[in-house]
C-alpha cells in the first residue's frame, strides 16, 4: 500500500487555479521528487499533503490518514520543511532544537542529528551567525527532529552555492538510508535526477508525467552531440557517410557532430583508424530539461 496517495487533486485560490488535476503515490522508502517550474503548483499540493492547505476536490492520504482530519496525528509522524523558514535571530540552534523537540511524543536526539548533519559544533551559535549552507541544514534537522516517517522537503537547496549544495544532497541520501520516506518539492534539474528514485513533472497545475528520472530520458529522442577538436585535418564527409549519424557542422576548429544509437563508437573508430586524437572532447545527451520540454513545450526555468 502505497504511504501517500492523491488523486485528482484540485486546489484554486480566488479565481486563480493553482492545482488541476494532480494524481500520484509514493512508495515506502522512497525519495519521490515533484518538479516543475516556478508557479506549477508543486508548493499547493504538498501543502494538501501536509495539512496546511484544504483541497477543493480529490483525495489525498498520508499514512493512511486524512491530513485534513487527521491533522494532530499527522503532525507526529510526517516533517515539514518549510519554504523559506526564518527564526528568531537569538534563538541558538540547540534550543531551537530542544523547543521543536517539545512538540513530539518521540523526538529524535539532537545531537545525534546535528551530528549526522555537520553542525554539531553550532549547537550554542545563534541563528543569524550561521551561513546560508548550516541554516539549510537546521532546517532539515528541525524537519526530522520528531522522528518522522515522512519527510516534506521544498526548495531544499535554493540559495545554496554548488559546494553547499553537493553536501546537502549527501546528507539526504543519508537519511533516506535511515528509512524515511522523502517528498522533495524543487525546480532543480540536477537535483531531481541525482536525488529521487521517482518524479512527477508538474506543469500548469497537472501532472505531466510520471517515471524514474531515466525512464523520463528514455522517452525523449536519444539525439547525442559530440563535440572535439581534431588533432589533424579531417574532412566532414568522412562523418557524414556514418549511418549513425545526422548531421556534421564545423565550430571555428571545432566539430561538432550530432547521431543516435552507438554515434560515439562510430565516431572515435573513424579517428583511431586515422590517428586522430580527439581533443576537448564532450557527449551531451538528453537529460530531464529535454524530457519536460518534450512533454510541455516549456523549458524548466
Ligand atoms: N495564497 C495564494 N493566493 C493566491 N495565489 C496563490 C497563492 N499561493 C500560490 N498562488 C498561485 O498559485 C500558483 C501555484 O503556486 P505554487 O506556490 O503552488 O507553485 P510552485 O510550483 O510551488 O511555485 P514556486 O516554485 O514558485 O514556489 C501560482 O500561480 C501562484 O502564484
Amino acid at each position: 500500500m502505497p504511504i501517500i496517495d492523491v488523486q485528482r487533486l484540485h486546489k484554486r485560490y480566488g479565481d486563480k487555479v493553482a492545482v488541476e488535476d494532480v494524481s500520484f503515490s509514493v512508495e515506502r522508502g522512497e525519495i519521490f521528487g515533484i518538479l516543475g517550474p516556478n508557479g506549477a503548483g508543486k508548493t499547493t499540493t504538498v501543502e494538501c499533503l501536509e495539512g496546511l492547505r484544504k483541497p477543493d476536490g480529490g483525495a489525498v492520504s498520508v499514512l493512511g490518514l486524512d491530513p485534513q482530519r487527521d491533522t494532530t496525528e499527522l503532525r507526529q509522524r510526517l516533517g515539514v520543511q518549510l519554504q523559506e523558514s526564518e527564526l528568531p535571530e537569538r534563538l541558538k540552534v540547540g534550543e531551537a532544537l530542544d523547543l521543536y523537540s517539545s512538540f513530539y511524543r518521540n523526538p529524535a536526539n539532537p545531537d545525534e542529528l546535528l551530528d549526522i548533519l555537520g553542525i554539531a559544533d553550532k549547537r550554542d551559535t545563534a541563528y543569524k551567525k550561521l551561513s546560508g549552507g548550516q541554516k539549510q541544514r537546521l532546517s532539515i534537522a528541525l524537519s526530522l527532529i520528531g522522528n518522522p516517517e515522512v519527510a516534506v522537503l521544498d526548495e531544499l537547496t535554493t540559495g545554496l552555492d554548488p559546494q553547499a549544495r553537493r553536501e546537502v544532497w549527501d546528507l539526504i541520501e543519508h537519511v533516506r538510508a535511515s528509512g524515511v520516506t522523502i517528498v522533495l518539492v524543487t525546480h532543480f534539474m540536477e537535483e531531481a535526477e541525482r536525488l529521487c528514485d521517482r518524479l512527477a513533472l508538474i506543469d500548469s497545475g497537472k501532472v505531466a508525467a510520471i517515471d524514474t528520472p531515466a525512464g523520463l530520458v528514455a522517452g525523449v529522442d536519444d539525439e547525442q552531440r559530440i563535440r572535439f577538436r581534431p588533432s589533424q585535418p579531417i574532412e566532414d564527409w568522412v562523418f557524414a557517410e556514418l549511418p549513425e549519424v545526422r548531421s556534421v557542422e564545423r565550430r571555428g576548429s571545432q566539430l561538432v557532430i550530432t547521431g543516435t544509437g552507438n554515434v560515439l563508437h562510430a565516431v572515435t573508430s573513424v579517428l583511431a583508424r586515422r590517428q586522430i586524437i580527439a581533443g576537448e572532447l564532450r557527449l551531451d545527451q538528453a537529460n530531464l530539461d529535454d524530457a519536460f520540454v518534450a512533454l510541455t513545450g516549456k523549458k524548466l526555468d
